[in-house]
């Protein structure tokens, strides 16, 4: 996510490593349930949660050490958290510090079928349904939502709400960084309209079956919203 010239005081700016001069990743770990071919299988799970930021790995592989190997994290989801949860207590800080004009970054990082897709989906739309009530909120402004889609997949970068599949290029400009060239940028309308996009980039994922997900993505998924704000 990014943001241009929003005026207002850093609201959403102080958490979860979105503070505007220092620079500050924000790990969390989530893990998700046993889905019903693992308990089927009678599979157990090598991961525990024993606080709110600790993971234990259990070993359980018989040439592998006896002893649990702890991992700690800026914050850790055991399987019974929601998404909900795991949004308002992990991402909702950095999401929503692009309306106090700070640029940020949420992504997912994990083996196939770990649940990237899955937590994102819920992020991406608690995220829009917050800054759309904190627009409502402040009539006062006038903001300008800009949106855009794209899918690295097999190394192409390919825009995500066009039907066009040519490639992309990515080309670095001294200022901007690393540009998508001719990525195409929507202007939202409203909530539904960003559905209704969402619905598109949905479509147009390249979805291929794995071994242990059969709706693997397989793909890399960008969403990109571009917020600013001026006084009406
Ligand atoms: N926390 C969860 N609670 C319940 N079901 C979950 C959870 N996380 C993931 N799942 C389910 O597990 C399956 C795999 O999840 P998902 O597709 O999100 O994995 P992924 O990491 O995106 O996989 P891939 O990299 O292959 O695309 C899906 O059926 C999803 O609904």
């Amino acid at each position: 996510m990014s943001s241009v010239y929003g005026e207002e005081a850093s609201q959403y700016g102080d958490d979860h490593g979105s503070g505007a001069h220092e620079e500050k990743i924000f790990v969390a770990v989530r893990l998700r349930p046993l889905n019903e071919k693992e308990i089927t299988n009678n599979d157990v799970s090598d991961w525990e949660c024993i606080n709110n930021t600790t993971i234990l790995y259990k070993n359980t592989l018989s040439e592998r050490s006896l002893f649990p190997t702890a991992c700690v994290y800026d914050r850790v989801f055991g399987y019974e958290c929601s998404t909900r949860q795991v949004y308002e207590e992990a991402a909702k800080g950095v999401a929503l510090s692009v309306l106090s004009g700070i640029n940020s970054s949420i992504f997912a990082y994990g083996q196939t079928s770990s649940g990237k897709t899955y937590t994102m989906s819920g992020i991406t739309e608690y995220t829009l349904a917050d800054i759309y009530d904190h627009i409502a909120k402040n009539d006062e402004r006038e903001f300008t939502l800009k949106f855009s889609a794209m899918e690295i997949y097999n190394e192409i970068v390919r825009d995500l709400l066009t039907p066009d599949d040519t490639p992309l290029r990515l080309l670095d400009d001294p200022e901007r960084g690393t540009v998508v060239e001719k990525l195409t940028e929507v202007t939202l309308k409203d909530w539904n309209h960003l559905k209704e996009l969402l619905s598109v980039c949905e479509a147009q994922r390249k979805i291929g079956e794995t071994a242990l997900n059969e709706v693997s993505s397989r793909s890399h998924q960008i969403l990109r919203l571009v917020s600013a704000s001026v006084t009406r």
